[in-house]
């Protein structure tokens, strides 16, 4: 499956100098560029499957083709989930019954709930149990959960991913865990990591695609870098979080 963007116009009305951009499976691709420059919007042309019928008159194809409407409106066919800073969950139940409600009604095995958690666990350091109910779990906790959700019961094959800087989350094990199943991860970013992590980069000016860089080999060492750095700050947190002493 490939995801497609085909330009439009940015702030003034001038062509977007990308004119297409074409996405496989299991690539993860960054959005990047300063406040203002239009991020957001290009999440939501992807999350609406624009038709040329949004402001920036960009289009979205899947396959090479048009989606049909019934992959536009039926939910149960949705192609795209959606992740982002702010995400709580409402419904008043608990985890593990959640899940197997979920997983039943996308005619999954329920049994795929614990598979969830179990993931889940490995993205956030403050674990969730099944009988937790949804509403205590915290930002980190939920956003581990639905990505989880992501990789295992929803079918969606195109994750968004709108700004997860302070997710409270392993944040590039979340990307990696999704792109290992195949899916087409979007990420909008200011994170070095994360858009080291990703294979390309979108660049935003103005409203438009200005540009899009290839990760260079240089920058995928320079990955590997922060990755440890990152990993090495990430204890040092936990550790301070614990109550203990920095050795
Ligand atoms: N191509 C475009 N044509 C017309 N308006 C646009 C276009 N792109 C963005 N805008 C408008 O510009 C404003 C800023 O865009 P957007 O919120 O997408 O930027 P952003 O890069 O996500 O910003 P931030 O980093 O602050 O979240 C919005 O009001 C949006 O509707």
């Amino acid at each position: 499956m490939t995801l497609t963007v085909q330009g439009g116009v940015d702030k003034c009305g001038h062509q977007d100098l990308v004119h297409e951009i074409e996405i496989s499976r299991g690539e993860i691709i960054g959005i990047v560029g300063p406040t203002g420059s239009g991020k957001s919007t290009l999440i939501s042309d992807i999350e609406q499957f624009a038709l040329g019928d949004t402001p920036t008159g960009r289009s979205i194809l899947i396959n090479g083709q048009v989606p049909k409407n019934e992959q536009r409106y039926d939910p149960r066919k949705k192609l795209v989930a959606q992740l982002s800073q702010n995400m709580h969950f409402l419904a008043d139940m608990q985890v593990g019954e959640f899940l197997r409600m979920h997983a039943k009604s996308r005619g999954k095995d329920p049994n795929q709930a614990d598979k969830v958690i179990e993931l889940a666990n490995t993205l956030t350091g403050e674990p969730i149990s099944p009988e937790f109910q949804l509403t205590i779990l915290s930002g980190g906790q939920s956003r581990a959960l639905m990505v989880a959700d992501i990789a295992v019961i929803s079918d969606s094959p195109i994750v968004l991913i709108d700004e997860i800087e302070n997710a409270g989350i392993k944040k590039q094990e979340a990307l990696r865990l999704l792109s290992g199943e195949g899916k087409i991860v979007v990420v909008v970013t200011h994170d070095p990591m994360l858009a080291l992590m990703a294979t390309r980069r979108i660049v935003m000016k103005n409203g438009g695609m200005t540009k899009v860089i290839s990760t260079s080999n240089e920058e995928q060492r320079i990955f590997l870098d922060i990755e440890r750095v990152d990993g090495w700050l990430t204890g040092l947190r936990e550790t301070i979080r614990q109550g203990e002493v920095v050795a």
